[in-house]
């Protein structure tokens, strides 16, 4: 499973339905088709706690907003969500636009870039200043770009393997913990000095009193939803962003048809919040991509006896999905290896079933920063394709590695200015 993960994962639906295996002897039921993965993420959400990977995991994101259920979980996800309103993000598109036209701005005719790179570390600054009012410079964006990897990589392999593993003295264990306290260092920082008297949502976090007993919240639990927002908001984006321009550059009329819709939008300037709904064609490029570079696979536990597709599963059983499967399979997807953005089309896409699209996965977890994505990338795309064409460097092929998240193995890319 752990050397041939997108294969292992695809190739269970031809075991059926719902499928058992076992991680290190812990007992998995896998589930292979649309209608059970919804059935897992909203059909009986309240059945459903998360599993062994917030488990393996709850060292570097503690009770963050992904790692908690119940109460618990609805009382701080009330508190965090209203951040993630029209209003709220209306004010941080424009940070969007002035950090895409810098980006712009900054390329020179030629110019080979990290593009990976560079979008993860655009996406850490975009949450960094929006959501936390925080500048972080290349050390602090250094920091978080090569830990986080590191921490999810490691947790998966802690979630896949033997129990016990991670209590032993391996180096595989030091490294985990050095990744983890690099990325709490940086957020440290971040809440250390904040005096919460601004418009962000670390202030909403400062100032919150619990509604029975008055009480602040405590440092560790804001350092916890911090490192979430922080990790859940950057690594996604910035790969999506990463993705995207690695496969215009390999479908050069999906390409064109980019270029030919922001030159008529945008004429060369930057992309404002009001420019993205008349992108519908980008719009549906980031849903492709989205498709195409989801989450490998995703991990719940029964919390009570649950009937799974004629399967009984007693409580406490772990029960996972792989949204990359799903959204290759050829039950769903016509080509599922082929990129086509006008899959998307309304009348393309209306006979598609629940749960064969779950890049925000869904339910109580439901990703809170989905239109923040979409709409932070409408934005740094269109700004950057209204002046730049993004070209890979021969001889550098790019594949995926797998770590939970799609990431690039690596993505340079010469940037050509496009004439005005
Ligand atoms: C393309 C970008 C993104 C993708 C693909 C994505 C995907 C997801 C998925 C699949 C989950 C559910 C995880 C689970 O239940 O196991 C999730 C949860 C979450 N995401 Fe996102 N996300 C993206 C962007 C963002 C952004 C921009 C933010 C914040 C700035 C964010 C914050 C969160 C948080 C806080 C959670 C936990 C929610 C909860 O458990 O209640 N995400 N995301």
């Amino acid at each position: 499973m752990l050397r041939q993960r997108l294969a292992f994962t695809a190739d269970l639906r031809s075991h059926g339905p719902v499928v058992r295996i076992f991680l290190g002897g812990l007992p998995l039921y896998f589930v292979t088709s649309a209608e059970l993965a919804h059935q897992v993420l909203t059909g009986e959400t309240d059945k459903f706690d998360k599993g062994i990977f917030v488990d393996k995991l709850r060292r570097a994101f503690g009770n963050g907003l992904v790692s908690t259920n119940g109460d618990f979980h609805r009382r701080q996800r009330r508190m965090i969500q209203p951040a993630f309103h029209r209003r709220p993000l209306t004010r941080y598109s424009e940070t969007m636009t002035a950090l895409a036209a810098d980006l712009a701005n900054s390329w020179r005719d030629g110019q080979t870039v990290s593009l990976d790179r560079v979008m993860r570390d655009l996406a850490i600054s975009v949450v960094g200043r929006t959501l936390f009012s925080a500048d972080f410079g290349p050390a602090a964006s250094a920091a978080i770009r090569t830990h986080t990897p590191t921490v999810i990589r490691l947790g998966v392999v802690r979630a896949l393997s033997p129990p016990g593993l991670e209590k032993l003295p391996l180096p595989v264990n030091r490294r985990f913990d050095r990744a983890v306290a690099g990325v709490h260092r940086v957020v440290d920082d971040v809440v250390d000095s904040s005096r919460g008297d601004r418009d962000d949502l670390l202030s909403v976090l400062l100032n919150a009193r619990d509604e029975d007993t008055g009480e602040a919240m405590g440092r560790q639990q804001i350092r916890d939803e911090v490192v979430t927002l922080l990790t859940a908001g950057t690594e996604t984006t910035g790969t999506a962003l990463a993705w995207l321009f690695h496969e215009l550059a390999r479908n050069p009329l999906v390409e064109q048809r980019v270029h030919a819709e922001v030159d008529d939008v945008l004429g060369g300037r930057a992309a404002t919040i009001d420019d993205v709904r008349r992108l519908p064609y980008l719009q549906r490029v980031i849903t492709e991509v989205l498709r195409r570079y989801p989450l490998w696979i995703m991990l719940r536990r029964t919390n009570t006896s649950v009937s799974l597709g004629g399967a009984r599963v007693p409580a406490g059983t772990e029960v996972g999905f792989s949204p990359h499967a799903l959204h290759h399979d050829p039950r769903y997807y016509d080509e599922p290896e082929r990129f086509d953005p006008d899959r998307w089309l309304p009348e393309r896409a209306a006979a598609l079933p629940k749960g064969a699209y779950v890049p925000f996965a869904g339910g109580l977890h439901h990703c809170p920063g989905h239109a923040f994505a979409h709409i932070e990338m409408a934005i740094v795309v269109a700004t950057l394709a209204a002046r730049w064409r993004l070209v890979p460097v021969p001889g550098k092929p790019v594949r995926p590695k797998v770590i939970g998240l799609l990431y690039p193995n690596r993505l340079p890319m010469t940037a050509h200015s496009r004439p005005r």
